[in-house]
């Protein structure tokens, strides 16, 4: 039997009068490496959105572990295990690799108000472990502006990592990155997932990794589901065909 780790149900989310989610059911086996497809404007990136508690006004149930979070904000969803990618904002780009990276393990200590000589020590060298694990070893010292962007993708989804979340949400993590990077990214992030015994929720629009990556895929359109199932039994969906190929992609 699976073990369902997230399981949505009628979720709904409106913009002003535009609905953009409406009645979204959705399930996440704890474990499982899940991709969200569809064309421009399905609502993958509200979905995503609603799960990690970044939006106001979502309607209807998300459940994780078992217990209602649909209306929780972000630090409470992170203190149960939910964990996105964010972008490095415009302050931290002038610090270093490494630096960024410790200010990471030092929020997910959620100890600022703290801060010690032994604690900055401790995530400074958390820190050098995890861009050892993302590949970023040789830029530990470069700036952060400085980095090709599958560069600092690698150090988002690190810095993403230190919170040790039990499931991690990644909204187009290759976006902007060339076929090779994007491939060697994402397998990276499926070695991690499974060697941490995480579960990923990604976004993705290229469909080759899609398949490479994903055990299951849902694919959304005008907001709604249209279809979940085996990356094999999408690619073979008719209606999935001719979404991706009725050119509105
Ligand atoms: N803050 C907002 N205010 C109004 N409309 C919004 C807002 N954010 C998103 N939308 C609209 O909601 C719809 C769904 O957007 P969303 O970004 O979730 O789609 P998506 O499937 O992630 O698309 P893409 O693949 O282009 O990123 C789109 O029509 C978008 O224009």
């Amino acid at each position: 039997m699976t073990d369902t780790l997230l399981s949505a149900r009628g979720v709904r989310k409106a913009y002003g009068s535009f609905v953009a989610l409406n009645n979204v059911d959705f399930d996440l086996a704890r474990g499982e490496r899940h991709a969200l497809i569809g064309p421009n404007g399905a609502g993958k990136s509200t979905f995503i959105a609603c799960v990690a508690g970044q939006l106001p006004g979502v309607e209807g149930s998300i459940a994780f572990k078992g217990q209602e979070v649909a209306r929780l904000m972000p630090a409470d969803l992170a203190k149960r295990g939910i964990g996105r990618t964010f972008q490095i904002s415009r302050a931290f780009l002038h610090m270093t690799v490494l630096e960024n990276m410790t200010a990471a393990f030092v929020i997910a200590a959620g100890r600022w108000a703290s801060l010690s000589r032994a604690l900055l020590s401790d995530a400074g060298a958390r820190a050098a472990d995890m861009i050892d694990t993302v590949g970023l070893t040789h830029r530990l010292a470069a700036r952060v502006a400085d980095l090709s962007l599958g560069d600092r993708k690698r150090l988002e989804f690190g810095m993403a990592l230190a919170a040790d979340p039990d499931l991690l949400l990644l909204d187009e993590p290759t976006a902007g990155m060339s076929i090779k990077e994007r491939h060697h990214l994402m397998e990276l992030v499926a070695a991690r997932v499974d060697a941490t015994g995480k579960t990923l929720l990604f976004v993705e629009h290229d469909i080759d990794v899609v398949l490479k990556i994903a055990q299951r895929v849902t694919v959304m359109v005008r907001g709604a589901v249209l279809a979940a199932g085996s990356p094999e039994e999408i690619a073979a969906n008719d209606e999935v065909q001719a979404v991706y190929l009725g050119g509105h992609h």
